[in-house]
């Protein structure tokens, strides 16, 4: 393909609305072109869903286009401002190393950021090189993407190039930049921004924005703000349940890297918990547990107080009555997220129908893996294939009385053992991207230049609840789980 077809058909279709938003919000910012690009990865099924051409993403000019070295026609590239609390501290942030080259219109109608990840310093970057490393934008591309395959909102991963540029880091390493897609880029920590250094009316913007774009079932409600916020609180309580039905653990649950529009983002320290354990962590600098797999629920309607306190002005006039209304408001997430996390559990152990014995059922079987440093998704994938010998609890009396009480438990309910089983299949992954196996992936690419591991581990982690026999290999738990893993933010 010639450079100048390929340019006509990348197939960028862009409109950008948050461009239109007031000043404040953002800086307008084109990239410093990098040394010399090249491709490391494209996920050519994602180009297709966004109506880009793969084969000319692929060409010299697209990977010139991935790199920030060339802007597409009608990208408006700019840097977002926001704030956060960062462990419960305030700070000023935005894209330090981030751009949103511009809001893609699918062939669907539907509108997504793409944004570059380690493209360069901004207005933003405070002592920060805005650069990232090939290793950590690997890593977000291959968990983003097991994330999506999972079935669980999430920003994702069309590209990976290098940069020709060395970033130095403890070490010194290979520059890299991720496209992201992104049903949005707006975080709590963008209405924090708003609320804290702009006006009661920007604010006001922002939320109408957000609601048109994210929201828009609420947009003719009488008080549009307080749906607006029990929307938001709801899509939270959701993904949160999720991610602790997987074993999930953000790491840096931060209000910047926390969406309105209720996708995961920011793929820092984040990891797979082995054996179940509330107490795990990964995160090197999470010293005092405050993101540690059991407290992410806590932590999330923590942060939905945070974006609460934003929206009092629009709530109500008199600020008593608002804060009484957000209050009421935030007193809702635990049981959205308990409601959400318990139908999901029912269904990891095949139970089709609520009943109050399950709750104590989910109990003991979790208390009973941690007793045993049982692996999480190992366990709930030998009950699902009924292989309870694989179980490290096998042996064990307790978990003898207690299958018996499961499966009477089962035997009660009017469906038939064949669709418990197939419930259970389509609740329970049997692959996950653990960390021993990414790090392999990782290590293999960026040590070697060897792609191959990471592309068969891609491609098992976009199956995950197949539950093939050729998936076995990546299911075995690593030597020594949990404890072993440490990962660092912003490399
Ligand atoms: N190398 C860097 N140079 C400049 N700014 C940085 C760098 N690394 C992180 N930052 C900024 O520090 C803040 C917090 O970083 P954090 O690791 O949460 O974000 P990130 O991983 O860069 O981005 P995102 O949340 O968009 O995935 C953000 O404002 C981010 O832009």
């Amino acid at each position: 393909m010639t450079e100048e077809k390929a340019m006509l058909e990348t197939g960028w279709n862009f409109d950008n609305s948050y461009a239109r938003l007031p000043q404040v919000f953002f800086t307008s910012f084109t990239p410093d072109a990098v040394r010399s690009p090249g491709l490391i990865i494209l996920n050519t099924p994602l180009a297709t869903e966004l109506g880009l051409n793969a084969d000319a993403l692929q060409s010299k000019y697209g990977v010139a286009e991935l790199a920030g070295n060339k802007i597409p026609e009608g990208a408006a590239p700019l840097a977002q401002a926001y704030a956060g609390h960062q462990f419960g501290n305030f700070n000023m942030l935005g894209d330090g190393r981030a751009l949103l080259l511009g809001e893609q219109i699918t062939p669907d109608g539907e509108r997504f950021d793409i944004q570059f990840k380690g493209s360069g310093r901004t207005p933003y970057s405070r002592g920060g090189d805005g650069r990232a490393g090939l290793g950590q934008m690997l890593r977000e591309y291959i968990i983003s993407e097991a994330m999506h395959a999972l079935d669980i909102p999430t920003t994702r991963s069309l590209a990976v190039v290098t940069t020709g540029e060395s970033v130095l880091r403890e070490t010194e390493l290979q520059g890299a930049i991720l496209t992201r897609v992104a049903a949005s880029h707006i975080r709590v920590g963008t209405f924090q921004y708003a609320a804290n250094f702009g006006s009661i009316e920007e604010v006001r913007e922002l939320a109408d924005y957000t609601i048109k774009r994210h929201y828009p079932e609420v947009d003719a409600d009488d008080n549009r703000y307080l749906s607006f916020l029990r929307e938001v609180i709801k899509r939270q309580a959701s993904l949160i349940a999720k991610w602790q039905l997987v074993g999930f653990i953000h790491g840096v649950m931060n209000t910047d890297n926390m969406t309105i529009s209720g996708e995961t983002i920011d793929y820092g320290p984040c990891a797979f918990m082995d054996n179940y354990d509330p107490a795990t962590v990964f995160s090197s600098i999470d010293r005092q547990g405050r993101y540690a797999y059991g407290n992410q629920p806590y932590i999330g309607g923590w942060n939905l107080a945070r974006f609460a306190e934003t929206l009092l002005p629009l709530l109500h006039d008199d600020q008593n009555e608002a804060i009484k209304i957000a209050t009421e408001a935030i007193g809702e997430f635990n049981k959205f997220y308990h409601e959400n996390w318990y139908a999901g559990m029912r269904e990891k152990l095949g139970i089709f129908n609520a009943e109050e014995a399950n709750e104590k059922l989910i109990e003991d079987l979790l208390n009973m893996m941690q007793k045993h440093s049982a692996d999480y998704t190992n366990t709930f994938r030998s009950l699902t294939l009924d292989k309870l010998e694989d179980t490290a609890l096998f042996n064990s009396e307790e978990f003898k009385m207690w299958n018996e009480l499961w499966q009477a438990r089962l035997s009660r309910q009017q469906e038939s053992k064949e669709d418990s089983q197939q419930l259970m299949r389509n609740s329970n992954p049997a692959i996950i991207p653990r960390n021993h196996r990414v790090e392999e992936a990782l290590e293999a690419a960026v040590e070697r230049g060897d792609y191959s591991v990471m592309e068969k581990l891609l491609e098992v982690l976009s199956k995950p609840f197949a539950h093939t026999q050729e998936q076995t290999d990546f299911c075995t738990v690593p030597t020594e789980p949990n404890e072993s893993y440490r990962t660092y933010c912003g490399t």
